[in-house]
């Protein structure tokens, strides 16, 4: 099949990847300039895992190609994914103008018959504003004939694991009212359901509540734990028990349920916030996710917490290690990374960082540029525990799991860890000499 897809960033360009190793014949198109030529050159805008060798093949076996024009896309296209960003906007609700600006191109560009589909996270109802302004635009060019259909189909994969969540995704929501366009969906993710994985054909409506409701439902088990973590902090028990407790029930289930410094990242933070917005505005409190934020927010100012009770509050002279600034593991992206708020709070108490992440320096200098002047980024993750007066874990990449604790506490001040991940054993820790603080496991009293 032809496929455009309009966005290259996260979602967009791996869409558009895995569409081109199953066989399709795909254009990525994106606005910025920058972006189309580097990938052009061969120049990945964003770390994710596989995704470099997989665009490389496709490119050299021309089944992808990029470019900044829209009519070059659309030409032979049969289906046009939008896959743009949708920000949050100051009041919390998702900025859809991306993607009606998107929208407005298609309909100004589209010379025939087009599947419009929707892979942006967008608000209910947005499927038909979409309508709208492609209609709109065709009739300003006098092809009000021309017929097209727009789709719902959200994207669940993860940061860190985008190409493999997108390669044997959980299940496929599709929301379309058209039967044909349902069964060329089906068709076109036939090979990506090869495992029995659903793929589940809606309403419009619910496909795009879906995309919300999924998230929510996973923050809100992160909240939970989180909530509980400091309970058992307060009076005894161990979070990590906790969790293999209550995980076993085949109702549960053990993932996402790990206590640590909060969510972050491009999708939680701001879909939590949409969807609270979305309630508010049709009169539904959604006291649920409002608490899920709420909880979230102070989570983040844990590990802080505990610097205050150890060192006091006024921190100059202190310089801090810290390990991870990236959102999670395996990605470059740093939107919303618990680190920033952990950062900034220690340097505004007059501290100093040396910061380490195996892929996110980068991105981390541009985020904290105001701070510039109190932080070291470091080459490799010795280096930023050097003459440290503690070490504070924040993301839990895996070469920070067994380090050379011996070496670590001949290189640091004084041999203090705040570990926001859970990532070390507080037996082992106390055996090795070192004041370990984590999370929701009774090392640390509030
Ligand atoms: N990042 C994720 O893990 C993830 C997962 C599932 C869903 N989503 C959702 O998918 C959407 C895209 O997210 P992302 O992380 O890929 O965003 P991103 O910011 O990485 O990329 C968006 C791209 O769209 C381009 N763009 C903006 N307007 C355009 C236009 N009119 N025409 C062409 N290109 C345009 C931008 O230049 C940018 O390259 C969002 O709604 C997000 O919530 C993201
Ligand atoms: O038990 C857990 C699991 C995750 N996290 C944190 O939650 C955040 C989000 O993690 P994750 O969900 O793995 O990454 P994302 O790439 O943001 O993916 C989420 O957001 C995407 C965008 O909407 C969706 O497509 C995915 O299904 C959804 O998992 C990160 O800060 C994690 O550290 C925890 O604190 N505890």
């Amino acid at each position: 099949m032809n496929i455009c897809v309009i966005g290259t960033g996260y979602v967009g360009l791996v869409t558009g990847t895995c569409f081109a190793e199953m066989g399709n014949k795909v254009w990525c198109v994106d606005v910025d300039t920058e972006k189309i030529a580097r990938l052009k050159s061969g120049i990945l805008p964003i770390y994710e895992p596989g995704l470099k060798e997989l665009v490389m093949k496709n490119v050299a076996e021309k089944r992808l190609a990029f470019s900044t024009q829209l009519e070059e896309g659309l030409k032979d296209a049969v289906v046009c994914f939008i896959a743009v960003g949708t920000p949050p906007g100051e009041d919390g609700s998702a900025d859809v103008s991306y993607v009606l600006d998107a929208a407005s191109n298609i309909g100004a560009t589209m010379n025939k018959y087009l599947i419009v589909v929707n892979k942006s996270t967008v608000p209910v109802g947005t499927a038909d504003k979409v309508k709208n302004i492609i209609k709109q635009q065709l009739t300003v060019r006098a092809q009000a004939d021309l017929e097209f259909d727009v789709v719902s189909n959200p994207e669940f994969l993860k940061e860190g694991a985008a190409v493999a969540d997108f390669m044997r995704p959980d299940r496929v929501v599709i929301g379309t009212d058209n039967v044909r366009t349902a069964e060329l969906m089906k068709q076109l993710y036939e090979p990506f359901s090869r495992n029995q994985q659903p793929i589940l054909i809606m309403d419009i409506k619910s496909a795009e509540i879906t995309k919300y409701a999924a998230n929510a439902m996973l923050a809100t088990r992160i909240s939970f734990m989180n909530e509980i973590a400091r309970l058992c902090d307060k009076v005894g028990g161990d979070i990590a028990n906790v969790r293999l407790g209550i995980g076993s029930d085949s109702r549960i289930g053990m993932q996402f349920l790990y206590a640590g410094s909060g969510y972050g990242g491009s999708c939680f933070p701001k879909d939590v916030k949409e969807l609270v917005s979305t309630g508010c505005k049709n009169g539904i409190a959604m006291d649920v996710v409002s608490a899920v934020e709420a909880v979230n927010e102070r989570q983040k100012y844990y590990l802080v917490d505990m610097v205050k009770k150890r060192f006091g509050e006024a921190l100059n002279g202190r310089r801090f290690a810290i390990w991870g600034l990236a959102f999670k593991p395996q990605t470059d992206d740093m939107r919303e990374a618990p680190s920033i708020t952990i950062i900034k709070s220690l340097i505004d108490m007059g501290a100093t960082i040396q910061a380490y992440d195996p892929e996110a320096i980068e991105q981390a200098k541009t985020v904290l540029g105001d701070y510039a002047a109190s932080i070291t980024y470091s080459k490799d993750m010795l280096e930023a525990i050097y003459n440290a007066d503690a070490l504070l874990v924040v993301t839990e990449w895996r070469q920070f799991r067994q380090p050379d604790f011996v070496e670590i506490k001949s290189k640091m001040n004084q041999p203090v860890i705040f570990d926001g991940r859970n990532q070390y054993r507080a037996e082992q820790m106390a055996r090795l000499g070192f004041e370990y603080y984590c999370i929701g496991r009774s090392c640390y009293v509030q």
